[in-house]
Order: structure tokens, then C-alpha cells, then sequence
């Protein structure tokens, strides 16, 4: 196997939130093999850079050979970079390749982790091609204010033009907008490029900066243009910060695997959807559970991880009963479509269940019975007692509050004997696709 392959210039957290360890997982996950050139070790955890051990001038240089006389490299990324000395043979061996640096001219915690800034003003940057500062950073080597989206753009250019720069990216973490805001300015094509994300309200922020511009420098290396890398890393960020972790006593760190394991959750979800139709259609009797509305299966990623109704999948065009008692499986398998089942999963995810699995299925009394023989806790909602409302998708919601605030519990069986208008229903939840199927294939085995 060939693989892409990166240098990242960084220095250790010992605490495993930004720095060289982020970047060689970052890297990794988007299938380039990093290497390292380590220009210092800190003693770091959440709450902030407690002391900094700088790799000397001879080893720092020892280091950079050893790894250009063996890899190809010709794409670096630099982060905590701490004296001259360093700056200095970076210069040397590097100037000419495509450099990404992230300026962290502070950690967090405001400790400095680039000493010499007037001689990293000097070497670093006018060897770099993306530079990626945040408002703060930006600010300082542009001399000017950045309150708004205008003065960052104003500034991208000035920092693009007086250090010679080809790309300047300056995020937005740091302005004081509903939305983040990304500005790149392209120096070549002299324009803008600007990316908004939804602020999120999360104080496990660590590494931030460190998987933002390994991610570009990744996608870079594979032969994305500065522009798409820019988009990419923009949208892998987002989900790492929405699962950043709450661990240790400060800010915990992102979570950039989640964007593999998401994906890997997801696939399970269409496997398991796949073996449910197998199950269904080889059972001689599903057609007997399905309802005049038609059935659909709802099925999600890990309960813990469930943000929103994309985590949730549905067969598009339901389990559907034909004239001759055949059932049909609607494929294809859909991530994120408000079906009455998915918004019902999702209602009793909320409520803190470790559900997994819904399906919607006829009202019987003799299903009703087998269910409870079969050993699963059963309730009936009233559905009179439903308010009226116009908001599309509000039922669903309803019956979940409504059967936790009678039983303080959301038990597996939901029914009601419907009313005008409404057919009566029974919903079934379980924790894995497997128990669904087995209780399925009991009551299917049972029914006459
Ligand atoms: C080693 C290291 N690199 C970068 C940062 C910036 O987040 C940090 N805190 N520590």
C-alpha cells in the first residue's frame, strides 16, 4: 500500500488535546501517514501548559534529517515552534514545500508557546503558504482591530501582502457573532471565500486550532485545493466540536474521531436496517402486524450519540402491506427523514433511554397480550386527552411526555385504541435491532 505522507512541526501536550498527538490522529483518520519533527515537550493537561522542555538545536535538527533523508515529504504543517534556532532550520530544509502554520503564539490558558515572535514574524512566515490565525492572532500580526467580518477580511489581505502569504484563513472563534465565521482570502485570485457555522454552546474546546489546520494540511497533501480542504476541515470541526469531551478538570479536548465513528455508527445502523427486511420478509406472518397506515422501522446510531433526527434512519417508503399479503420493504434506508417513527425514537432517547430500535405495528388486542406474555412492560395513552395543535410532528412528542409523566418511565409497549381520524396503534421500542427481531418473530410465530 502507497499512503500520502506529512510532516507536522509541533510540540507534545502530554495531556493528548492539541499538539503532535492531534495531529498525528488527525492525519491518520484522513489516510496520510504523519511524521514529526517535535520541537518541544510540554507538561499540559485541561487546565492549561504548567512548563515547556524545548528540544534543542542539535536534536531539532537531527530530527528533520532523519525524516526528509527517508520520506517524501513535500507537505508540513507547523504548529508550537518555540526559538530561532528552530525557525531557523525550518528554513533550511523546508522553504519551498507547502507549509500550513498555525500561529499559536498562546495556549488557552494564555502561556506563550512561540518565544522569538519578532524572528518567527521574519523566518515562519513568508515560507508559509496557509497561515491560519484566529481573530486574536490575526489582530496582533495585522495591527489592527478585528470586531467584524469586514475588518477580517481587511486583515486576511494585510497579513497576505506584508508577510507574503498565498492564503490567509482567519477564524472566527473569536468574533462576537451568532454564527462563526471563517474568511479566506485567496492572495492569487484576490478573493474571499467565507464559511458560517453555527456557534455551539460547548466549553470543551481544547485542540481547536491543532485539528483545524492538520485537517487542511491533510487534504492538501491528497491533492485538494486550498478551498476545499478549507471546506472539509470546516465540517469535520463543527461535529469534533460537538462531541468534544468532557474528561479532565479544565477544557476537555475535540473529539475529531467522532467524524470516523459517526460514520462507522451509521453503517451499522444500514446493516442491521438490512438484516430487519431479511427477517421481515421471510416471515410468513409479518403481514398480519402491519397497520392501514403502513409500518416503519426506526433505527439509530448509539443512543448516547443521537444529536438529532440525522442520527435516526427510516425505510423512505415505509414496511408496506400489499393487496396479496406480501410485505414490501420501502428502501432505500434514509438518515434524517421526520417520520412519526423517528421523531417517537427520538422523544424516548430524550427521555434518557438507551433505545435503539421503534417500529410501529397494528392494534390487537391478542398482540397486545402476547407482547405482555412475552414479559415487556405495557401502557396505554388516552389519545383524547391529546391537546390540539398545528405544528406538524408535535404528537409524537406528546405521547412521550405524557406516558413519563403518568409512569415517570417510557415503557416498551405504547399503544392506544385511536380515535377520530386515528388509527389505534402499538409502538414497540428495544435497545438493539436483535431484540426487536426476536419478539417480532414471537409474536408473528404466535398470532392466528
Ligand atoms: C503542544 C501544544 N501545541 C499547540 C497548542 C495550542 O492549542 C497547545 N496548547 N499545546
Amino acid at each position: 500500500m502507497r499512503k500520502p505522507t506529512a510532516l507536522s512541526i509541533a510540540g507534545i501536550d502530554t495531556g493528548n488535546g492539541a499538539g503532535a498527538e492531534t495531529d498525528i490522529k488527525v492525519y491518520e483518520m484522513l489516510g496520510v501517514h504523519g511524521t514529526l519533527v517535535i520541537t518541544a515537550i510540554t507538561a499540559q493537561n485541561t487546565t492549561g501548559v504548567k512548563d515547556i522542555l524545548v528540544v534543542n538545536k542539535e536534536f531539532f535538527e537531527k530530527q528533520m534529517k532523519v525524516i526528509l533523508e527517508d520520506f517524501n515529504i513535500n507537505n508540513v504543517k507547523i504548529g508550537m515552534i518555540y526559538n530561532k534556532d528552530q525557525y531557523e532550520i525550518v528554513k533550511k530544509y523546508l522553504d519551498g514545500k507547502i507549509i500550513v502554520t498555525d500561529p499559536v503564539l498562546f495556549a488557552k490558558d494564555g502561556t506563550q508557546l512561540i518565544k522569538d515572535v519578532d524572528d518567527y514574524k521574519r523566518i515562519i512566515l513568508p515560507i508559509t503558504s496557509v497561515l491560519t490565525p484566529n481573530a486574536v492572532e490575526a489582530s496582533y500580526f495585522s495591527e489592527m482591530k478585528i470586531n467584524t467580518i469586514n475588518d477580517a477580511k481587511k486583515a486576511s489581505k494585510i497579513i497576505s501582502e506584508k508577510y507574503n502569504i498565498p492564503y490567509v484563513i482567519i477564524k472566527g472563534g473569536h468574533l462576537n457573532e451568532e454564527f462563526s465565521l471563517d474568511v479566506l482570502y485567496n492572495s492569487m485570485k484576490d478573493n474571499y471565500l467565507i464559511l458560517g457555522y453555527k456557534r455551539i454552546n460547548q466549553k470543551n474546546t481544547h485542540g481547536t486550532g491543532s485539528v483545524f489546520s492538520t485537517i487542511l494540511s491533510a487534504e492538501i497533501t491528497k491533492g485538494n485545493s486550498v478551498e476545499n480542504a478549507f471546506r472539509i476541515a470546516r465540517d469535520i470541526l463543527q461535529v469534533s466540536i460537538e462531541y468534544g469531551l468532557d474528561i479532565g478538570k479544565g477544557i476537555g479536548p475535540i473529539d475529531p474521531l467522532i467524524f470516523l465513528e459517526k460514520n462507522s455508527f451509521k453503517y451499522q445502523v444500514i446493516e442491521d436496517m438490512n438484516k430487519f427486511a431479511d427477517f421481515v420478509q421471510s416471515t410468513a406472518n409479518f403481514y398480519k402486524l402491519i397497520p392501514e397506515v403502513q409500518s416503519n422501522l426506526a433505527h439509530s446510531i448509539p443512543s448516547s450519540y443521537v444529536k438529532d433526527l440525522n442520527d435516526i434512519a427510516t425505510f423512505k417508503n415505509r414496511i408496506v402491506k400489499n393487496w396479496d399479503n406480501k410485505v414490501n420493504i420501502g428502501f432505500p434506508i434514509v438518515f434524517g427523514k421526520p417520520t412519526h417513527t423517528a421523531r417517537l425514537l427520538y422523544a424516548i432517547i430524550q427521555k434518557g433511554k438507551r433505545a435503539t430500535s421503534l417500529i410501529n405495528i397494528r392494534y390487537d388486542e391478542n398482540i397486545i397480550k402476547l407482547l405482555g406474555k412475552y414479559g415487556l412492560d405495557i401502557i396505554e395513552v388516552d389519545r383524547e386527552k391529546e391537546p390540539e395543535y398545528n405544528i406538524e410532528g408535535k404528537s409524537m412528542q406528546w405521547i412521550i411526555d405524557y406516558v413519563y409523566e403518568i409512569s415517570h418511565n417510557i415503557p416498551n409497549v405504547i399503544f392506544d385504541k385511536g380515535m377520530k381520524g386515528k388509527e389505534a396503534m402499538i409502538r414497540i421500542w428495544t435497545e438493539d435491532i436483535d431484540s426487536l427481531i426476536d419478539l417480532l418473530n414471537y409474536v408473528c410465530k404466535n398470532i392466528n
